[in-house]
Parts: C-alpha cells; structure tokens; sequence
C-alpha cells in the first residue's frame, strides 16, 4: 500500500509557506492536516489564498499547536529565524521529521551562528544533529535524518555549481572566488518592509549586505567540508533585483591547471533531475526555472583570461527553498525524490 505523509506547515501564510502549500497540493502521497498562523487564525485557507480555492477545502489557520503538530509525519518550519530552534526540539523528541526552512539549524558551529544571527541558540543540541540539506550534496545523510536543514536560497544558487569542483579539489587555493549574487524581492518574505515595498524596489537596482551578508559564513561552510584552502578567498555580494521570484549567481573563479568545469559538472549531474547543466555557449535565464525545483548553469572560460564564469539560477521561493524542502522530504522517506516537484516552469 502507498505511503500516506501527514505533514504539518508552521508558518503558512508567508511566501515559502505558501509555496510549499502549492507544491504540497500536487503531492501523490502527502495530505497536509495543520497549517499554522498566529495573526490568521481561525480562517480558512481558501479565504486568505485565492490561489488554493477549492484544493484545501477542509483547511483553516490555527495557531501553533504542539499535539496538532506532533499527530504529523513531518513538520515544515517556514516561519522567521529563531523560531525552529524553540518550537521543533518538542517535536523532534515526540518522533516527528522536521524539516526547517530557516537558518536555525544550518551552521554547525554555535558561536559563528550566534554571532551572524545576533541571538543565543535555543537549541545547541539538535544542530549537531541536523543535516545540511542541500539535496544534491547530502542525499545519503539526508536518508537517514529526522531533521533537515534547509539551505538558503543564496547558497543553494552557490553551492550547486561548486561542489563537483571542490569534491574533486581542482579550486586554485588561495585565488579569488567571486560570487556575484541577485535575487528577487520575494526572497526578503512577507514581512512588512519598506525595502520590499513596489514604489522603493520597483525600477531599482541595488547591492546590500556588501559590509557581510549572514549566508557567507553558510556557503563558507559548504566549501569547508569540501576542500580547504579555498573559502577565504570567497567574496559574496548579493543584490536586490525588481523580479518577484528568481535568483541569478555570476561566480568567478579559479581552477588548477588543466580542469575543464564545463565536463566535470555536466558528468557530476547527469543523473540529477533537478540540475541543468547547459550546453557550452548557452545563458540560464531566471525565467526559465520560475516555479520550478530547477538549478540551471551554465559554465565558460572569460575570454584571454584563466577565469571561468559559471552562471547559475533558481527560482528562490523553490529550489531556493520550498521545493528543496520537499525534495529533501521524499529522501528523508524514501519515496521518489521528484514525487510532487515535475513542474515545467512558467513562462513567459
Ligand atoms: N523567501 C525566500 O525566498 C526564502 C526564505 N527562506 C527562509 O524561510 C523562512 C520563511 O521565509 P518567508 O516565507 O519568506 O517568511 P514570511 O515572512 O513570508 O512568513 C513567515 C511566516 O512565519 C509565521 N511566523 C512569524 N513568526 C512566527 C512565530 N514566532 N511563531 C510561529 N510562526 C511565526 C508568519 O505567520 P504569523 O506571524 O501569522 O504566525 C508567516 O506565516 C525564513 O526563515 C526565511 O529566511 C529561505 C530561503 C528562501
Ligand atoms: C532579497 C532578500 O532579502 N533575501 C534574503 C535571503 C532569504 C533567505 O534565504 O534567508 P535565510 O537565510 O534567513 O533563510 C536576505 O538577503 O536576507
């Protein structure tokens, strides 16, 4: 008999809630039963999200409920950093799979976390046991995981194109990596900003964090594991874009002699459904992942230069973050990894 997953959404009226919502509806083997909102509470999903009419019609908003939430097979944390690390332990210990979309749980070392998130972890011992969860990275260790980390969007757009090349070593220690980052506004949440707001991001182009963005000690992380001698050479600038979703990472980099990026990743990640490796030449497109649990890269040598240019996308809101977090679901298990995620992007 096919497997039935009961999951739970804390946080589902903000954008990746939401976005999970809409990935869950197509789901072959999920039902979502709790879905929680402390400000909506009490109203039915159908009324707050147009979109959902008529796909969860027995569903209302309610406030985070511990037994609710502990009656599911997993539970989705898509709520603001520092929530997870306080709500998911009293789930984790009753059984439950987590999977949490924040950052809580992302970086191994405590002191780096709590100084990048400028709070005191709540926490400290299940980070230790939390999996990174970049799907394509940690599959195994994702297998056997009762909680996930799911990576952010910056990182996931970095990482990708990276981790063929510093599995094998062939980074030039020591040279610069630049990682050259835009993202859509949708990446900022739901949450009342005025730097989201239309009239102050619309037919605007900007840089932020350049002074030390919280995802560099993430992806500094990642390279860490990888190979040594290459993170301190790591410069990351994200940028903010007028695109709703979407996520653009222009890298720079360095290899040893001899090393051709373009072969190696294209073999690394011919049997991944969910990463594209274009044909020499070709330029990924954020619209041509919109919606989709798609990484697309392309790679190629900048002209009379030693440096390769790996261009890579995602939609924010998928890859960047919901989507993985389902992929990273039907790992932890054990059913088809694209169950629910074959989406052809929209476009145009
Ligand atoms: N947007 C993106 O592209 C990406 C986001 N992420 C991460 O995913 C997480 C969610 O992001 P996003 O959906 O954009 O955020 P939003 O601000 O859009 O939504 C946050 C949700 O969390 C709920 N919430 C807020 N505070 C609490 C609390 N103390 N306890 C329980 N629920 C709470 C809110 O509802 P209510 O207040 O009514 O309870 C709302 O439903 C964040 O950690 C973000 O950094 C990761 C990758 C990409
Ligand atoms: C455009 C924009 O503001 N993007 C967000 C990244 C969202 C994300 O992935 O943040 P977490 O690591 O907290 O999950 C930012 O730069 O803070």
């Amino acid at each position: 008999m096919t497997q039935t997953i009961k999951a739970g959404i804390v946080g589902a009226t903000g954008y990746t809630g939401v976005e999970l919502l809409r990935l869950l509806a197509q789901h072959p083997q999920v039902q979502v039963a709790a879905v929680t909102s402390r400000g909506e509470a009490g109203v039915a999903l159908a009324d707050y999200f147009p979109s959902l009419r008529g796909i969860y019609p027995n569903l209302y908003f309610q406030t985070p409920d511990q037994a609710d939430l502990a009656a599911c097979d997993v539970v989705f944390f898509a709520t603001p950093n520092g929530v997870a690390m306080q709500e998911a332990p009293p789930l984790l210990a009753a059984g439950v799979k987590v999977v949490d979309l924040s950052a809580d749980y992302r970086i191994q070392d405590i002191a780096t976390w709590q100084q990048w998130y400028g709070m005191s972890h709540a926490s400290p011992e299940w980070v230790a046991r939390a999996v990174y969860g970049l799907s394509e990275l940690n599959r195994s260790a994702i297998a056997q995981a009762q909680l996930v980390a799911n990576p952010g969007c910056y990182p996931t757009c970095v990482s990708l194109p990276l981790v063929p090349l510093l599995q094998q070593g062939c980074l030039k220690s020591g040279a610069p990596l630049i990682a050259d980052c835009k993202s859509g506004v949708s990446g900022a949440g739901r949450k009342a900003s005025v730097g989201s707001l239309f009239a102050e991001a619309g037919d605007n182009f900007k840089a932020y964090g350049v002074g030390g963005h919280r995802h560099l000690p993430e992806i500094r992380q990642t390279i860490n594991t990888l190979q040594s001698g290459v993170a301190d050479g790591l410069v990351f600038v994200p940028h903010l874009t007028p695109l709703i979703r979407g996520m653009h990472a222009t890298i720079y980099l360095h290899t040893e002699a001899g090393v051709n990026p373009h072969a190696l990743l294209a073999e690394h990640y011919q049997n991944s459904p969910f990463v594209d490796i274009l044909p020499a030449g070709s330029t990924p497109e954020t619209r041509s992942v919109r919606g989709a649990n798609i990484c697309r890269i392309s790679v190629q040598q900048a002209p009379q230069s030693e440096v390769w240019i790996i261009l890579s996308v995602i939609d924010n809101l998928v890859k960047g973050a919901a989507g993985q977090a389902v992929q990273n679901m039907n790992i932890m298990f054990g059913i088809d990894e694209n169950a629910g995620l074959n989406i052809t992007p929209l476009l145009p």
